[in-house]
């Protein structure tokens, strides 16, 4: 019964067919057959204990037996499980799997929007559409080269350097808004029309602002010359990302390839980027690296291998603008380009400028009208913002219909925007003691320097000079080469006077320029003779009274015209540099202190 028992249970654990085969195998039909008992646990032994062995004690083999098949039925058991939970697992991870393809199918159909996503890109499309200030600007802004007033010489100059089969590099200086962006922007529009230069119709003119640009030293970002994309931190697209591959990003000088790159303000880029940029310019192209590029990675898309290995196209023709004088520019930067001057604007180019801008705005002034606006700016930038405003106000005041600005309403736009005249007439038709008008120069804007000395008579002779402590050390040198001058002409030692220099308003100005006029302060305060009171002096004095000459000699006249000035003593040698279209100034050059003298006594 026990024999009988176990082999109907193998047969349903593993099945007759398993009884079957086994016993086919082992060649045990005889023994399973048998009536012997012996016989029949010897077949059962050899099935499932894989002995052959002769059988001494039956109730032992058949226990075995029995904790065999329990062994393994408990195995099997065990096995099934693991497998059903392998089973299951798979079949969940399948369905999710299945589930993120169909996703991703859906995602791409649809092109990554949602609603949240479509309704953005909504919102961004109507604020494109509202244009507020810019739109006035655009309208009054040149748009063709002899709209540009009172710099031919520049725009002459830009030209002949772009309109070119060989272009060159460009650095513009000039007073902040008298319209170096503009001559840039029409000479490239010009010049594209030109058979023999390289410019093509669709060259791009790409305008940048140097004191925005920034980068930093480990490359993560530079928007001028382009950085690479880390793929693990810096989100390189999400496939590149994954496989690891780096990514180039191109920058502002791959965009401009082929045309201009204008960077507004180039003194102030960092000196670091513009070293960058110059051999930028002198590859033409950059240059990209990064440890996670594997150029044997098959992965690695074919345009970033070629960004690697080849870099990016940077053929461009650069254009920097400046307010700084040529002397504070990087040299390196400046040995590389062909400089170009603009020039301060006069109140005749201001008058203009606002004439202009009155016609494209279809609107009507009276006849002073640009004459005051002049009064309040040198810039032709701020002249077409002041006249936008007048604009403004008006239109509030009596609405868009047949607009004529009138004196009135101009000083009351111009008084509540608090503007004040950037000019005061100084000179004057009189003479006076130990006073005389020098000429100074900031940032390409010319002025005129009040000089005044008073002179004190030492009875000790051991006289002592003051100047202001601010001023600088060029300045002060002045003073002294002064002081020597007038020793010579009064024939008198000059100790037996304490002398008193002042530059009225503070005196922070350097360099030598001052020098004549500081001579004739002092000697008309040393002497008691008058000074005219209309005329302005510049130039370097040296030891033996000989005048000098100096630098912004533009400037200065423009600086002398604004003050009222009808007379500008300039150094010989700076005859050159008087330009060739001022007007209701007279300019006369002199080569020594004795001929300044004769003309402002
Ligand atoms: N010489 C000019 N002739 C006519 N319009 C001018 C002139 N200068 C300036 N403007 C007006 O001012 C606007 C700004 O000028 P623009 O940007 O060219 O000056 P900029 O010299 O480049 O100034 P910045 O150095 O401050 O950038 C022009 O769009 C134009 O309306």
């Amino acid at each position: 019964m026990q024999i009988d028992a176990i082999i109907e249970l193998v047969k349903k654990i593993w099945g007759e067919e398993f009884i079957e085969k086994t016993v086919e195998e082992k060649d045990l039909s005889k023994e399973i057959e048998s009536d012997s008992i012996e016989d029949k646990i010897y077949a059962l032994q050899k099935m499932i204990l894989d002995e052959d062995n002769y059988i001494d004690d039956p109730i032992d083999a058949l226990n075995r037996i029995e904790k065999e098949i329990a062994l393994l039925v408990a195995r099997t058991h065990i096995e099934n499980k693991i497998e059903e939970d392998v089973e299951r697992y798979l079949e969940e991870k399948q369905e999710k799997f299945i589930d993120e393809i169909r996703l991703n199918i859906i995602k791409k159909q649809r092109g990554g929007e949602n609603s949240k996503t479509i309704k953005k890109l909504e919102e961004l499309q109507k604020l494109e559409k509202v244009k507020l200030s810019k739109s006035i600007m655009e309208i009054m802004r040149p748009a063709r080269l002899n709209e540009i007033i009172g710099q031919d010489i520049a725009v002459k100059c830009i030209l002949s350097k772009l309109a070119s089969p060989y272009p060159q590099h460009i650095l513009l200086y000039g007073p902040p808004g008298v319209g170096k962006t503009t001559a840039a922007r029409l000479a490239l529009d010009i010049t594209k029309k030109i058979k023999y230069t390289p410019f093509r119709k669709n060259s791009p003119f790409i305008e940048v602002d140097g004191t925005t640009l920034r980068w930093d030293p480990r490359e993560i970002m530079n928007p001028l010359l382009g950085s690479v994309h880390d793929p693990i931190y810096m989100g390189a697209k999400r496939d590149l990302a994954e496989g690891g591959i780096p990514e180039p990003k191109t920058g502002l000088v791959t965009d401009a390839h082929g045309g201009v790159l204008f960077i507004d303000e180039i003194g102030e880029l960092d000196i670091m980027l513009q070293n960058k940029l110059l051999k930028v310019l002198e590859d033409k192209r950059v240059n990209f690296s990064s440890s996670y590029y594997d150029p044997d990675d098959e992965n690695v898309p074919a345009y970033i291998k070629k960004l690697f290995n080849e870099g990016a196209p940077a053929d461009f023709i650069l254009i920097g603008a400046t307010t700084r004088s040529p002397e504070e520019i990087n040299p390196a930067l400046r040995s590389r380009c062909m400089e170009v001057y603009f020039q301060p604007l006069s109140k005749k180019d201001i008058i203009q400028i606002v004439k202009n801008a009155a016609e494209k705005l279809k609107i009507t002034m009276d006849e002073n009208v640009p004459e005051i606006i002049s009064q309040y700016t040198m810039e032709g930038r701020k002249a077409v913002n002041i006249l936008a405003d007048i604009y403004g106000y008006v239109v509030y005041n009596r609405g868009n219909d047949n607009i004529n600005i009138t004196e009135k309403d101009a000083f009351n736009a111009l008084a509540l925007s608090r503007l004040i005249p950037h000019c005061i007439k100084k000179a004057f038709n009189k003479k006076e003691t130990g006073s005389i008008f020098g000429l100074g120069v900031n940032g390409f804007i010319g002025s005129t320097l009040e000089i005044e000395a008073v002179a004190f008579r030492n009875k000790n002779n051991d006289g002592k000079i003051r100047f202001n402590d601010t001023a600088g050390s060029m300045a002060k040198d002045s003073v002294f080469n002064a002081s020597s001058v007038i020793r010579k002409i009064i024939d008198e030692d000059i100790s037996a006077y304490d002398i008193h220099v002042n530059i009225v308003g503070g005196g922070n100005v350097d360099g030598p320029s001052a020098g004549a006029a500081i001579t004739v302060a002092m000697l008309s305060a040393v002497t008691g003779k008058p000074v005219r009171q209309d005329v302005a002096v510049t130039g370097e004095i040296s030891l033996t009274g000989n005048i000098k000459p100096v630098g912004g000699i533009i400037e200065k006249i423009h600086g002398a015209i604004q003050a009222g000035i009808k007379t500008v003593l300039i150094p010989e040698k700076n005859k050159k540099d008087i330009p060739s279209c001022v007007e209701g100034i007279e300019i006369i050059p002199v080569s020594h202190i004795n001929e300044v003298l004769e003309l402002v006594f």
